[in-house]
């Protein structure tokens, strides 16, 4: 399993000090919530906060894009660093597109669906893109309760990828602790979003350590 702890709940006035503790602490990835308080009411990060980033950590930085016009940050993403950007289905009408548009810039591309988004709406991307993440809260803010029915899905999502023979990794985002994390392993996630649970502990080690015992 792959951990990426989300700075949406880091102490933002010590980002790099916090980013390094989870670093140290063995996460595999950063996960950068962007939030233009339109596509979703809040207001977050934009690229100048990931090229900050970029010199202070090696690990993979992932940008969950939660914007309204997604093909307009593309470039500006791809440029500050981002090795992965992640576009969700609702947030544009040319989907097939600006994936195109995060793979020509050389980014890993992923797609997000909100809980109320079926599966059937990524048929015809899922073969493009190296990521697709099941949201299991609805978007906009951290520290809300896992979707329970959110697990099916991921359990499907699995199902399509082994039957169409393809590759992508499996995310989940929203509501992931040490009760949640399980169910969503056993459906076939492969990257766990934490957010409150990773940067609200004491121990962000302990925390990351007590997610890879739960699903043992
Ligand atoms: O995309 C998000 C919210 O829209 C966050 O990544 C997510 O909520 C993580 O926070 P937590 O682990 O506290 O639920
Ligand atoms: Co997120």
């Amino acid at each position: 399993m792959k951990i990426a702890p989300s700075i949406l709940s880091a102490d933002f006035a010590h980002l790099a000090r916090d980013v390094e503790k989870v670093e140290k602490a063995g996460a595999d990835l950063l996960h950068v919530d962007v939030m233009d308080g339109h596509f979703v009411s809040n207001l977050t990060f934009g690229p100048l906060v990931v090229q900050a980033l970029r010199p202070v950590t090696s690990l993979p930085l992932e940008v969950h894009l939660m914007v309204s016009d997604p093909a307009a940050w593309v470039a500006d993403f791809a440029e500050a660093g981002a090795d992965t950007i992640l576009v969700h289905e609702e947030a544009t009408d040319h989907l097939y597109g600006v994936l195109q548009h995060v793979i020509e810039k050389g980014v890993r591309a992923g797609v997000v669906i909100n809980p109320g988004t079926p599966l059937s709406s990524l048929e015809e991307v899922l073969p493009l893109v190296d990521q697709v993440l099941v949201m299991t809260v609805n978007p906009g803010f951290g520290g809300q309760k896992f979707l329970t029915p959110m697990v099916d899905k991921v359990d499907r999502l699995y199902q399509l990828r082994k039957a169409r023979k393809l590759h992508f990794d499996i995310e989940v985002d929203g509501g992931i602790n040490n009760q949640t994390v399980k169910a969503a392993a056993d459906a076939g996630t492969d990257i766990f979003v934490a957010g409150s649970y990773v940067f609200g502990s004491k121990n962000v080690g302990d925390a990351m350590n007590s997610l890879r015992e739960a699903v043992k």
